[in-house]
């Protein structure tokens, strides 16, 4: 373990008990460090009982101004814990180091270091790159691209010195043949992003990537790779400039990388962890045989609602979640596609306790949780929240009206010009430029739901409800 220098900025005075002596050893590699994996996995691991073992080595997707704030500061940060009437200050200090997403060195000798047990992702639902079942996009250019790299390294062809994989998969699977090749133990890797399956989501991937560029890899994966899914839950808006100096005036430090989230968390996990993990139970994750209710209590209740509260939010000229579920015309639909949401989940989850607490979390006006934010990627994001529930209401011969209304409004939204931040950004506008463009949204959305006629007719009908008031449009 090596010993922490202070940060001059940062001191360890102001720090609550999660803050271990010296940094805990590197044992855990995340990819996709934001705020979300700093309020969330890197917090429990901070509260764990075993937390002076167990140290996080980050990596940004992209960017590297984050790691940079962040490696200035040691890899402490503060906590904003933001409730409705208080603010609450704690650093958190289970990230040891942070880097840029194209440091690709430290990256790969940390996949293949024998100590790394556990890998997190939180690099979004579009970082995964893959087709609609979950098996990578080869047609992507990004992933294409990777592959040719991955097969030309793993041949020891000559390679421009510059080639190197882009994509979070490609990295990690480059990663994991240098581990096979170095003899290196097994380990879990722990999808935290929210997608239904997310672990057997990584696991195709994976395994796809790995078999159609490293020969000797897939069977390798078979004996000394677990895949574990998890459902996450903590709003964590991203952070405004008076955020940090909220914390300088709280605290009287200056922190360049403070994150906010609510007080609430959640971490529901199923799968093995074959060289360890930390005992993220103690700080209240729950491990479970079978994922599949609470993922999709979740996805669809939660983020189907912020979903819906984006898009229509937005047409309404609303900001933040907050103002959205104040609004009767919003908070209406969100009841009426909960209702949907819970006539396809098993008894027994308690759901009206979960549907009060949401509306308490989405009122929770100190957060300001920007729905453009939100309505980024939301092809992506309405196929797995909205969608499915969709399906099994026609399915079960009833008239999916509230999901008629998320997918209407998403819709009402991309024509008036909100909600165009998307990777599907070409699809979308291909759509768009179709004679009957509300059919191509749909079909881009599930081709089960296109070819029933009676639940386009019905979208159509929401459509013409929704867009006919919307007096905003993007700027
Ligand atoms: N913010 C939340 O409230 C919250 C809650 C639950 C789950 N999540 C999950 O965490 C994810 C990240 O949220 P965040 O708040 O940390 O966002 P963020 O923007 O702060 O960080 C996202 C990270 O993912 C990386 N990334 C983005 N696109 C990528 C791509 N195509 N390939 C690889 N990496 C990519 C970014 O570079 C960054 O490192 C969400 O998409 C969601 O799946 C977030
Ligand atoms: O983070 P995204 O972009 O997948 O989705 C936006 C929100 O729905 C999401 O961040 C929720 O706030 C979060 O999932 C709550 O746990």
């Amino acid at each position: 373990m090596s010993e922490r220098t202070q940060p001059p900025l940062l001191a360890r005075a102001s720090v609550a008990e999660a803050l271990p002596a010296t940094a805990p050893p590197v044992r855990i590699v995340h990819l996709g460090l934001g705020a979300f994996s700093r309020s969330h996995q890197a917090w429990y691991t901070a509260h764990a009982d075993d937390a002076s073992e167990w140290g996080i080595a980050a990596y940004a997707g992209r960017s590297r101004d984050l790691a940079d704030r962040l490696t200035a500061q040691d890899g402490l940060y503060t906590l904003i814990e933001r409730g409705p009437e208080y603010d609450r200050f704690e650093v958190i200090g289970s990230v040891v180091r942070a880097h840029a997403g194209d440091d690709l060195e430290s990256l790969l000798r940390d996949l293949a270091a024998p100590d790394t047990a556990v890998v997190t992702l939180t690099i979004t639902e579009t970082g995964y790159v893959s087709t609609p079942d979950g098996s990578p996009d080869l047609d992507h250019f990004g992933m294409a691209r990777d592959l040719e790299v991955l097969r030309a390294l793993g041949s020891d062809a000559a390679v421009e010195p510059t080639a190197r994989p882009v994509t979070a998969l490609g990295r990690l699977v480059l990663g994991l043949e240098l581990r096979r090749r170095a003899g290196g133990p097994a380990l879990a890797l722990v999808s935290c992003d929210n997608l239904p399956d997310n672990g057997g989501r990584l696991r195709r991937g994976i395994e796809g990537l790995a078999a159609a560029a490293f020969p000797a890899l897939p069977d390798w994966l078979a004996d000394h790779v677990s895949f574990v899914s998890t459902s996450v839950d903590r709003i964590t808006p991203r952070v405004e400039a008076r955020d940090v100096a909220e914390v300088a005036a709280a605290t009287g430090r200056l922190d360049e990388a403070p994150v906010i989230a609510e007080p609430f968390s959640d971490w529901v996990l199923s799968g093995e962890f074959p060289s360890g993990r930390p005992a993220w139970e103690t700080a209240g994750a729950t491990f479970v045989a079978d994922l599949e209710p609470y993922e999709f209590r979740k996805l669809w209740m939660l983020n189907g609602a912020h979903s819906l509260l984006a898009c229509a939010g937005l047409l309404r000229g609303h900001v933040s979640v907050a103002e959205a579920i104040a609004d009767p015309e919003c908070r209406s639909a969100v009841e009426r596609l909960w209702d949907e949401d819970a006539r396809n989940l098993p008894a027994g989850l308690g759901l009206d306790h979960y549907r009060d607490a949401l509306l308490e979390r989405f009122s929770n006006a100190r957060i300001e949780h920007r729905l453009e934010q939100i309505a980024i990627d939301s092809l992506a994001k309405l196929r797995v929240r909205v969608a499915p529930v969709a399906e099994r209401e026609l399915g079960a011969g009833r008239t999916a009206e509230g999901c008629a209304t998320v997918i209407a409004a998403w819709m009402a939204a991309i024509e008036s010009g909100f909600c165009r931040a998307d990777a599907a950004e070409r699809e979308i506008a291909d759509a768009l430029a179709s004679p009957n463009p509300r059919e191509g949204l749909l079909g881009l959305l599930s081709a089960k739901l296109a070819a029933d006629p009676v639940f386009a007719a019905k979208v159509e009908c929401e459509f013409a409800r929704i867009a006919a008031p919307a007096e905003v449009t993007a700027k």
